[in-house]
């Protein structure tokens, strides 16, 4: 089972927001979803699941239009954290509504979820904390047995033990095999520890779809130092400067060859180490312009 997204356009305030965004997801993936404040993520999800109609392109489950055939809709499930409409509910009516949605809700899953977490089924949604409310959005999420989660920045506001909690309930509902889980947050560390892909956003655009695996293998950070503090045009050219320090040149190299390592050599830097790399460097290797290096600095 797959669901795919093909050619998404989304204009927002005359500005593309989502500007022709294709991928596709199989269960039992996690995805994360990445990029700066404002990019377009939690429209992308919205518009997924049919909160903003699209422009142009179409989504489809194994084949199906989305579109053309509503009742695939409790395929996915979307739980818009700014959505406040139920505020004035418990939890279990919440529940409820639901169930009238979802025909595999699990509603025992659901309330072994809030007795784990010490969530009330009977409390308002007005009265549960930041934290609280974001952990119930996860765990009605989970209970709908939707095959497709969609979760924006599920960790927000969470303390560190409940944190991993969830991420340890995600990992288990994807290794079903029956779930794949698309995640949209800032919290890099935490994601890279529990994604396959990670698709990155920029001006509307999805510029990579990172196989982590692969990229790991294919990617190289490094730690150049040299004699002077010209910076070698090799590494604006082939890579992606995160940090320059004195003669300390700290740079990511998205494709590292053989060919590469040769014409670094001959750039005859006194020092060369391998760091290790992360989603976040990928990141701000990615993401970051010329004015945030005049803050950075
Ligand atoms: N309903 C709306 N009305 C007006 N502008 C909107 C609306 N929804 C989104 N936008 C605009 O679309 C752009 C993308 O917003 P979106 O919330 O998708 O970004 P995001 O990547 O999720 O950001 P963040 O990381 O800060 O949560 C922003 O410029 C935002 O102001």
């Amino acid at each position: 089972m797959s669901l795919k997204v093909n050619g998404l356009c989304k204009q927002i305030n005359q500005e593309q927001t989502l500007d022709q965004i294709s991928f596709e997801v199989q269960l039992g993936q996690i995805v994360g979803v990445i990029g700066r404040n404002g990019v377009g993520k939690t429209t992308l999800f919205r518009t997924i699941n049919g909160q903003y109609l699209a422009d142009q392109g179409h989504i489809t489950i194994d084949g199906e239009a989305l579109l053309s055939q509503p009742n695939l809709r409790t395929q996915l499930s979307f739980v818009d954290p700014q959505a406040n409409f139920f505020r004035g509910a418990t939890a279990q009516q919440v529940a409820w509504y639901y169930q009238a949605a979802y025909p595999d809700f699990d509603q025992d899953k659901f309330t072994q979820l809030l007795a784990r977490y010490h969530l009330a089924k009977n409390q308002k949604l007005r009265h549960f904390s930041k934290g609280m409310f974001g952990l119930f959005t996860i765990i009605l999420s989970v209970a709908t047995n939707a095959p497709y989660l969609f979760l924006d920045e599920p960790l927000d506001g969470l303390d560190v033990i409940v944190r991993k909690n969830v991420l340890s309930i995600l990992i288990d509902e994807a290794a079903t095999q029956k779930r794949a889980i698309m995640i949209a947050s800032h919290n890099l560390s935490e994601l890279e520890g529990i994604i396959d892909r990670a698709l990155m956003l920029k001006k509307g655009r999805l510029i990579h779809d990172y196989q982590l695996e692969t990229m790991r293998s294919q990617a190289r950070k490094l730690q150049l130092v040299y004699r002077d503090k010209q910076i070698p045009s090799l590494l604006r050219e082939q890579g992606h400067i995160v940090s320059v320090s004195g003669r300390v040149i700290v740079v990511v190299f998205e494709d590292f060859t053989l060919a590469l390592q040769t014409a670094l050599t001959a750039t005859k830097p006194v020092f060369q180490e391998t760091l290790p790399l992360s989603l976040t460097d990928l990141f701000m290797a990615n993401l970051t312009d010329a004015g945030d290096y005049e803050l950075l600095s």
